[in-house]
């Protein structure tokens, strides 16, 4: 596997050649990095991560962390021997379930999160969608994805009616790295499960980023085969969803991944977060990893 790691010392001088026109391309734009719970396992992939982000805003550019946290939830609802239900790749958001995502997100994912970017010298804040009332939510109708006239009830899962990036900005200006849980509020401040790939989707079209890059556990979109699929056009992914290629919680990964790059994202990349450097490799050499998703 290409890692920054296992790259010999003359090797490394050919990547920082060649980060320095993307240093340069990038410097002073907004980047929002989905960091999946599944890619997050690994506590030295984590310290990979941090440290990326924090090279990155060194250089001038300005990450936003959103962070996801499935596997991290289903523990905790084992423990209390529930065990979570997807439909359509979203949790089923019971009250007691809601209680563990923010306890879980918030309390756990989120600060580990934090902790990983100070210990690699950055300053990071860790937030949810209620702070600076950054995530207004209702409740998500969830239609059939084959038969329209079935509405599934998915419980307390938010689907995005605003988002005030103000605290984001205020945050960035200051030179401080965002963290985000992905946890909206309701008219009554009730509090709403919300995909973490829809939220960075959401946030990335909102802040117009220059990139939005979702770090996930495989090595990108995999067709029936299990081979790569590079790059990925609307049409193609329609296909895609059409014949059951794409399924669990790659489908609102690639639908917040195509809203983000027909809403002008410049670039939108799900990659393998278990290779070490994968997300700053992409994003500051020319090596292409996984699957980019294009608007048309
Ligand atoms: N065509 C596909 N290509 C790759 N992964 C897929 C595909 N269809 C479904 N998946 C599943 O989507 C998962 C990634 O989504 P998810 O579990 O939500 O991860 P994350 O925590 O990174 O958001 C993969 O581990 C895989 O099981
Ligand atoms: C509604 C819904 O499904 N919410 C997700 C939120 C966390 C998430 O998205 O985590 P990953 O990115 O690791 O999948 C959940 O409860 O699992």
């Amino acid at each position: 596997m290409n890692d920054v790691t296992h790259i010999a010392p003359r090797d490394k001088a050919e990547i920082l050649a060649q980060a320095l026109p993307y240093i340069r391309k990038f410097h002073g734009k907004t980047m929002v990095i989905k960091y999946g719970g599944n890619a997050m396992t690994d506590p030295e992939l984590q310290a990979d991560f941090a440290e990326d982000v924090v090279l990155l805003k060194l250089v001038g550019i300005n990450p936003v962390v959103v962070h996801g946290g499935g596997p991290q939830i289903e523990t905790a609802l084992n423990r209390l021997g529930k065990k979570g239900q997807f439909i359509q790749g979203m949790r089923v958001t019971d009250a007691e379930t809601m209680e563990v995502v923010e306890w879980v997100l918030a309390g756990e994912v989120q600060q580990d999160i934090v902790g990983f970017i100070h210990k690699a010298g950055g300053q990071a804040v860790g937030l949810t969608g209620r702070d600076g009332g950054m995530i207004r939510a209702r409740k998500l109708k969830m239609v059939d994805s084959k038969d329209p006239s079935i509405e599934h009830d998915v419980g307390q899962v938010g689907d995005i009616v605003e988002i005030n990036t103000g605290v984001l900005s205020a945050l960035l200006e200051d030179n401080f790295i965002p963290v985000v849980s992905p946890i909206g509020f309701g008219d009554e401040n009730e509090s709403y499960n919300i995909n973490a790939d829809v939220v960075a989707s959401k946030l990335a079209e909102t802040l117009k980023a220059e990139k939005l890059v979702l770090l996930t556990n495989t090595p990108g979109v995999l067709d029936k085969a299990g081979q790569l699929l590079t790059d990925l056009s609307a049409r193609e992914i329609d296909a895609l969803f059409a014949d059951g290629t794409i399924s669990g919680g790659m489908l609102p990964k690639i639908s917040g991944a195509l809203d983000a790059a027909k809403a002008g994202v410049n670039a939108v990349h799900i990659i393998d977060g278990r290779v070490p450097h994968a997300m700053l490799l992409e994003i500051l050499t020319d090596q292409a990893y996984g699957t980019m998703i294009r608007a048309r």
